[in-house]
């Protein structure tokens, strides 16, 4: 893992930009994304940006079960908001959250991901360790499922919603197994409320009590923190 510090979150994010224009430019096209606030500030740099994605592909990394796609809250929305509308892609997937048929959905999405391999993956971090939706206890070995959300994570999702009662309690997510088909990993977070969720991801154990630890293995990780997101680091 190669762990970056910087002074402040954007001084992060401008280096997530840089990593990802270089890996473009090196021949990627097919660009696994995430939500949540963590990445937003990427996605505002995309969006200034000249890079063209019109050859490019995006494979989103979860969405919340039971909301469709014109939701404000769904994930679906906020990609073609705050980068899809502005930075057409050739194509872009993420999992359906109104499919009928949760099985096949799942199938649907393994093929996706089958059919467009990741170069170039950009994660966020849950504060309970969790990566897409991977929740604590998820095993290393599986690709696409739908699964429940952690309470903890319902609470830290909250803030989206009106109440505690409108976030959706399942999602579809790639597997951690999906994730690490990725050839290049970059991982951001900020902020205090991650702080021991990064310290377990890079200096623990590698346990499926935190998923994030998995990252370890994979050969091509790259973490942007923020002072405060490292401050518990020994080092
Ligand atoms: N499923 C998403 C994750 O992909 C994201 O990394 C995490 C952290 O979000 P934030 O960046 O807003 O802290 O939250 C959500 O639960």
């Amino acid at each position: 893992m190669d762990i970056k510090i910087f002074q402040s979150a954007q001084e992060a994010t401008e280096e997530a930009f840089r990593l990802l224009a270089a890996a473009k430019e090196d021949g990627a096209t097919t660009f696994g994304l995430a939500t949540g606030s963590s990445p937003e500030g990427l996605y505002e740099l995309l969006r200034a940006s000249d890079l063209d994605f019109t050859d490019a592909y995006a494979l989103n990394l979860d969405e919340y079960r039971g909301l469709p796609a014109d939701h404000e809250q769904s994930y679906a929305y906020f990609m073609q908001d705050k980068l899809f509308k502005a930075k057409p892609f050739k194509e872009t997937f993420i999992p359906n959250g109104m499919a009928e048929d949760p099985e096949e959905e799942v199938a649907r999405y393994d093929q996706v991901i089958k059919n467009h391999p990741i170069d170039f993956q950009i994660l966020g971090i849950g504060p309970n360790g969790h990566i897409g939706f991977n929740e604590p206890g998820t095993s290393f070995e599986v690709t696409t499922h739908l699964t429940d959300l952690a309470p903890a994570t319902i609470q830290a999702n909250q803030r989206f919603f009106e109440s505690e009662a409108d976030v959706p309690k399942q999602a579809y997510t790639m597997g951690i197994a999906s994730i690490l088909n990725s050839k290049q990993i970059v991982l951001m977070a900020f902020g205090e409320a991650k702080a021991q969720a990064v310290k377990g991801m890079i200096e623990g154990s590698v346990t499926e009590a935190l998923p994030a630890s998995v990252l370890q293995t994979h050969e091509n990780v790259t973490v942007l923190l923020d002072q405060d997101s490292a401050s518990l680091l020994s080092h």
